[in-house]
């Protein structure tokens, strides 16, 4: 079984408040003479299904075509994080984590929000990153905007990974996969200096 936990990209996609919205530009549309459609893309580089880059929330950090690619490939386990307001704890996810897993993916919401953007999205407790780099995980993914609360300007959930090494997905859409491990495919665009790139995520049955 082959799961799609993406975004559509798209005009109406909600995005963070402020930034860039999505469009999609025909440089040539097909017709008399022009034998092909080409389009010119604008997009900010956290749009919907997306991998933050070191340089995100590091000025010193790798920008997104720098960083390590088998990161974004391999087993992740999905666990639950359901209903949670304010923050994820460690109390909350650690219970749940298999031995062994380097990746896990964060389902904060019965259903994502796609066709509206939502304020109020759980964010992640640092001390949730410490425990998950402690277990050996090399990857943490979210169905959430952001690691840190909307309004954060401290960004301590984003330090605390940068601190930690670790890799980030956000955005993701985990409604219709049931809770357990997976095959990871997430890769992320090879941008010079960007700080993020939006990737296609899949999750395969193993
Ligand atoms: N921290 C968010 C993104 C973020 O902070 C952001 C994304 C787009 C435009 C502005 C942003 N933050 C501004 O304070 C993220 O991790 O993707
Ligand atoms: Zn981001
Ligand atoms: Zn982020």
């Amino acid at each position: 079984m082959l799961y799609d936990i993406s975004q559509t990209l798209r005009p109406d996609l909600p995005v963070w408040p402020g930034d860039t919205a999505f469009t999609l530009n025909r440089t040539w549309a097909m017709g008399p003479g022009i034998p092909v459609n080409v389009s010119a893309l604008t997009l900010s580089t956290h749009s919907g299904s997306h991998a933050d880059a070191p340089f995100h929330y590091d000025g010193d950090g790798k920008t997104i075509d720098a960083v390590d690619a088998n990161v974004y490939l391999g087993p992740a386990q999905i666990v639950d994080a359901r209903g949670a307001s304010g923050f994820v704890t460690v109390e909350r996810i650690m219970p749940q984590l298999h031995m062994n897993v380097s990746r896990v993916l964060i389902r904060t919401y019965q259903t994502a929000p796609q066709q509206i953007w939502d304020d109020d999205f759980a964010a992640i407790d640092p001390l949730l990153i410490e425990a998950l780099a402690d277990r050996g995980v090399k990857l943490i993914g979210v169905d959430t905007p952001s690691l840190d609360p909307q309004s954060s300007k401290k960004m301590s959930a984003h330090l605390a990974v940068a601190r930690r090494g670790l890799a980030i997905l956000e955005g993701l859409v985990l409604d219709a996969v049931p809770f357990g491990v997976y095959e990871l495919i997430a890769l992320p665009l090879k941008i010079a200096g960007a700080d993020s790139s939006p990737v296609r995520a899949m999750l395969r049955s193993l």
